[in-house]
C-alpha cells in the first residue's frame, strides 16, 4: 500500500480536489494583495540599495524568507518549489516521510522564473490599483504568499500527470517515446474541466471578496475586495496553461 510504486491513494479525483482548496488559497492571496496600492518602489532595484544585497525589496524579502523556510524544511515536501532554490541553505530539521509518487525526474522541474515573471511583468499591474502607501514590507510578503500559492498550484500538475499516466499508460507510454508534446497536451486536456474550474474560481473570488456588513442593505453597494474576473483570467491566461506545461514536462521524464 505505502510502497513507493503503489497509487497511494491519489487518484484523478484526489488530485482534483486538491486543486479546488488551493483556489480558495489563490483566492485569499490575491484579497491580502489587493489590500495595498502598486507600491512601485518595493519592484524598483535601485530604490532598495540594500547594503550587500544587489536586487530589489521584494526580491531581498523572497530570498530571505526562503532561506528561512528552507532551513525549517519547507522544501522536503515535494509539493514545494523555491523561487530561488540556488540560495537556500539545507534543512535543519527532521525528516518527515513524505509519500514518494513521483517519478525522481520531477525534482529538477521548477518553472517559477515563468511564474514569477508573469506575476510582476503582466498580472501585479492588473491587481494592484495605482498607488503608494510605504508598506513595502508588508506587499512584498503578500507578494510572496500569493505567488507561493500559485507556485504549488501550478506544480502540482506534477501529480495530476503522474495519475493520469498511472490511469494509462498504454495511451502516454507511445506518446512520451515519440516526444510528442502536443500529442501528450491533447491527451491530458480536459476542456470542460477547465471551463468548470474557471467559472468557480470567479464564483469563489465574487463569494470569498465581499463585503460583510450586518445591515443586509449596505451589502449591494460595497465595492467587492478585488474584480472577481480577474481570478478567472489569471487562472485562464496563466495558471492553467503552465499547469499543463509542468505535467508535459513531467511525461516527458517519466520513462526515464
Ligand atoms: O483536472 C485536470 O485534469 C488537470 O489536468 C488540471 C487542469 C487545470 O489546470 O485546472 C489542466 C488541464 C485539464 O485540461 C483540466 C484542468
Amino acid at each position: 500500500e505505502s510502497s513507493p510504486e503503489s497509487g497511494n491513494g491519489y487518484t484523478l479525483a484526489s488530485v482534483r480536489e486538491a486543486l479546488v482548496k488551493q483556489e480558495d488559497t489563490i483566492i485569499y492571496g490575491l484579497i491580502e494583495r489587493a489590500k495595498f496600492p502598486s507600491n512601485s518602489h518595493a519592484y524598483d532595484k535601485d530604490y532598495a540599495a540594500i547594503k550587500g544585497f544587489c536586487g530589489s525589496l521584494v526580491e531581498f524579502v523572497v530570498k530571505n524568507t526562503e532561506a528561512l523556510q528552507a532551513k525549517a524544511g519547507r522544501y522536503k515536501n515535494p509539493e514545494e518549489n523555491p523561487f530561488f532554490p540556488e540560495y537556500l541553505p539545507p534543512s535543519m530539521v527532521p525528516s518527515y516521510p513524505f509519500t514518494q509518487i513521483l517519478h525522481p525526474g520531477a525534482a529538477s522541474i521548477n518553472i517559477n522564473k515563468s511564474i514569477w515573471k508573469m506575476y510582476f511583468q503582466e498580472f501585479l499591474p492588473l491587481l494592484a490599483t495605482s498607488g503608494d502607501d510605504g508598506n513595502y514590507a508588508q506587499t512584498a510578503a503578500t507578494d510572496l504568499s500569493l505567488l507561493q500559492a500559485i507556485s504549488r498550484r501550478i506544480h502540482y500538475g506534477k501529480f495530476v500527470a503522474e495519475v493520469k499516466f498511472r490511469d494509462a499508460p498504454q495511451d502516454y507510454e507511445p506518446l512520451i517515446r515519440a516526444k510528442d508534446k502536443e500529442g501528450l497536451m491533447k491527451l491530458l486536456t480536459f476542456t470542460s474541466v477547465e471551463e468548470m474550474v474557471r467559472k468557480r474560481v470567479e464564483k469563489k473570488a465574487a463569494v470569498f471578496g465581499q463585503e460583510v456588513s450586518l445591515n443586509g442593505e449596505e451589502e449591494d453597494n460595497q465595492k467587492p475586495k478585488f474584480d472577481p474576473s480577474l481570478a478567472s483570467r489569471l487562472y485562464q491566461k496563466w495558471v492553467i496553461p503552465f499547469t499543463k506545461e509542468v505535467q508535459v514536462d513531467y511525461l516527458l521524464r517519466r520513462l526515464d
